[in-house]
């Protein structure tokens, strides 16, 4: 099967997620989520019961950073608002700190010590910067400390320096700010409270590209520096990977891969996961020991699990522009999206005669190149594979909808 071949989509044909094994296995562990199930709409009205969360494990190290990261509608929301305590759990157990919050006890959200950053920042839109702030401040707690008018303005500042906005913005109304100051103040206000764990729902989503990238950096420096357990659910591949110290891959109501970035990246536990995660090059292959057989010739695969005919994945930017190899291609189309260009390539087919060992080549792939001048259509190139590959029992289903599948 070649990138082009019409795979199916529906989520109940997804394969049952494999679960790798986490790097918080070995840490110390701040969040523990065990076997969680939530169902919405059981016995009530004539709606169908829908099981959002389907058993989620999940262990989250102290003053670690964690994606949640998958498709609309696959319970990362849930799941944040269950460990928050906004929603009980059907069955499972959330222990924070050692101490049991849901499953044989319950302890109400308020007493958690956790923070929450909604989508829109949730900002109180009649109250100033500094009146949002200081609602976050619980005045009667940490020994009253804040209790005098003086001491809660001066926090309220102490808070709003630390987001990186200076004393002036307490006047002002949430509508007189940026979309990146929102979501600093909305974070000023949930850290007023001075919480273990501070849980972030795609709050970024709303803000544009430049803005998204600065405002994110500014919040993880913020949550590192205070040393804050954080979990930050969104649907944002680039996001997850580039914020998170642990990414959750969450598919259909269950976490399908835990790991550091780099490996859910590199080593996807399954195709619909690699195809989430980033473009995937998946080619016909014959696997033989840790060496599989490809129309990119021989690819070397990690703890392959399976042999004989399967599917191998490569992300585009392992296959490169050689000046010399035996593998060749000729260039389709291309894509220039300035720093580079995503270049459409139909591999040489194979001359000789039928060996179900080697594959027939003529597949299509697409790789990425930094220099648009080299995509000329019709051109020939020799191409080499650099890395490992991953590989994939034969017909997994994809993720991608087959009218997008290339
Ligand atoms: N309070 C509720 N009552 C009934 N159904 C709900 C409730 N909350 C969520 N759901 C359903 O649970 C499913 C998962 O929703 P959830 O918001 O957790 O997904 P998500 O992965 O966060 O999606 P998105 O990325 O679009 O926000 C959806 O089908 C949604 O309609």
């Amino acid at each position: 099967m070649t990138e082009q071949s019409p795979t199916p989509t529906s989520a109940s044909r997804l394969p049952e997620p494999r679960v790798a094994r986490s790097i918080a296995d070995t840490a110390d562990h701040h969040l523990e989520i065990e076997d969680v199930t939530k169902t919405f709409g059981r016995g009530t009205g004539r709606r169908e019961p829908n099981q959002v969360l389907k058993g989620i494990n999940l262990h989250v190290a102290r003053g670690g950073t964690t994606a949640i990261v998958g498709p609309s509608g696959s319970g990362k929301t849930t799941l944040l608002r269950v460990i928050a305590g906004f929603e009980a759990p059907d069955t499972g157990r959330i222990v924070l700190d050692g101490q049991t919050v849901a499953g044989e006890a319950w302890v109400p959200a308020h007493r958690r010590s956790i923070g929450y950053v909604a989508q829109d920042g949730g900002l109180f839109p009649h109250l100033s910067v500094g009146q949002n702030v200081a609602f976050g401040l619980d005045r009667a707690a940490f020994g009253g400390r804040y209790r005098s008018r003086r001491a809660a303005a001066a926090r309220v500042e102490e808070l709003l320096e630390m987001v990186s906005l200076d004393g002036s913005y307490t006047k002002r109304r949430p509508h007189e700010l940026s979309g990146g100051q929102q979501q600093r103040i909305a974070l000023a206000r949930a850290m007023a409270r001075e919480p273990e764990v501070m849980l972030l729902d795609e709050p970024f989503s709303a803000l544009d590209a430049g803005l998204r990238v600065a405002t994110r950096r500014a919040v993880a420096s913020v949550l590192a520096k205070a040393g804050v357990t954080t979990i930050l659910v969104t649907h944002d591949q680039a996001e997850a990977l580039s914020f998170a110290d642990q990414v959750a891959v969450m598919r259909g109501g269950k976490l399908a891969q835990i790991g550091n970035p780099f490996v859910v990246y590199t080593r996807p536990a399954d195709r619909a996961t690699a195809e989430f995660l980033g473009d995937a090059v998946i080619l016909d292959a014959w696997l033989e020991g840790s060496l599989a057989m490809c129309s990119l010739g021989p690819v070397p695969v990690r703890h392959p699990t399976t042999q004989g005919h399967v599917q191998i994945m490569l992300r585009p930017e392992q296959i490169r522009v050689a000046s010399e190899s035996p593998i060749h291609g000729t260039v389709l189309d291309w894509d220039y999206f300035g720093p580079e260009s995503s270049v459409r390539i139909k591999l040489a087919e194979r001359v000789g005669p039928f060996d179900p060992r080697v594959p027939g080549g003529g597949e299509i792939i697409t790789i990425r190149h930094w220099n648009a001048a080299m995509a000329r259509r019709g051109m020939d190139l020799a191409l080499k594979v650099t890395g490992e590959g991953v590989a994939f029992p034969v017909g997994e289903p994809s993720s991608k909808p087959s009218t997008l599948a290339e």
